[in-house]
Order: C-alpha cells, then structure tokens, then sequence
C-alpha cells in the first residue's frame, strides 16, 4: 500500500538502510541486497557505476518520471555501499548539515581552487 505523502520525504532513506542492513547475510535466492552482499564490494560499487550512468541519461533525456526511477535505484545501490563499508547515513547527513549556509563557491575560495 502506498504511504501518505507526509511520510514521502528523505526519511525514506533512513527506513530503506534498516532494511538493506537487515539483508547482510541473508539469502541472496530470496533478496536482491543479500545477493549484492554476497557478491562483494567490487559488484556493489560497479552496479553503483551504472545506475550512476543510467540516471545521467535520463537526466539528459529530460523525462522527469524515468529520472525518478533512476534516481531510487542509484540512491539504493549508494546505500547497499555504505552499508557494505559500514557508513551510517547519519554520517553523511552530518556532512551535508554541515555544509548548509556555506556557499560552494566561498568553500571553492577557501581552498585557494578560486581566486
Ligand atoms: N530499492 C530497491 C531497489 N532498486 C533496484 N533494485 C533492484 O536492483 C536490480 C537492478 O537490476 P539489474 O538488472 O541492473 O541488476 P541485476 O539483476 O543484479 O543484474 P546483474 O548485476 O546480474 O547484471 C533489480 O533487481 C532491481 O529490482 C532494488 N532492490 C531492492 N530495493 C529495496 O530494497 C528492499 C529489500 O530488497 P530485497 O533485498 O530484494 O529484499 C526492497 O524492499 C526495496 O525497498
């Protein structure tokens, strides 16, 4: 059943690594994710690769809901990689607050990459 669209934000993410982390182990016959763990860090980060690709036609293509698409299966495949490395989302969601208010090009300037 689809959820309301209260809860259709980035908390998704949080719910989804739970889940992916749940899989370690598992059976890969009966989980995409377990058989992604099964398959190691080298398959993980190569399907990474090309959904990465895939997203980007499809943002050159312009087609808003294959876009969509593509952007949950690279965000799942990014996630089954934190979760292969032991990266908590939190982590990153640090990262990100941390950068909030700070303009890329002042941080640009900051590292002597812009004069
Ligand atoms: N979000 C996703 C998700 N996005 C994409 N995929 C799968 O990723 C696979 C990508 O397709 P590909 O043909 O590129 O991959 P492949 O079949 O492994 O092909 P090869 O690598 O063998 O070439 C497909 O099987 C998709 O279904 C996902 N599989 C799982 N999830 C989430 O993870 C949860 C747990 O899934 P399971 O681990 O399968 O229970 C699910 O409930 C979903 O919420």
């Amino acid at each position: 059943m689809a959820r309301s669209s209260a809860s259709l934000d980035g908390t998704v993410l949080d719910r989804l690594y739970k889940v992916i982390e749940s899989r370690k182990g598992g059976d890969p016959s009966k989980s995409n994710t377990a058989r992604l763990f099964a398959r190691g860090t080298d398959k993980i980060a190569q399907k990474l690769g090309e959904e990465a690709v895939e997203a980007v036609i499809e943002g050159v293509r312009g087609r808003k809901k294959d876009l969509a698409s593509e952007s949950a299966d690279l965000l799942y495949h990014l996630l089954v990689l934190w979760a292969d490395r032991g990266l908590k989302p939190g982590e990153v969601w640090n990262t990100l607050a941390a950068r909030e208010g700070i303009s890329g090009i002042e941080e640009k300037k900051a590292r002597g990459q812009i004069k």
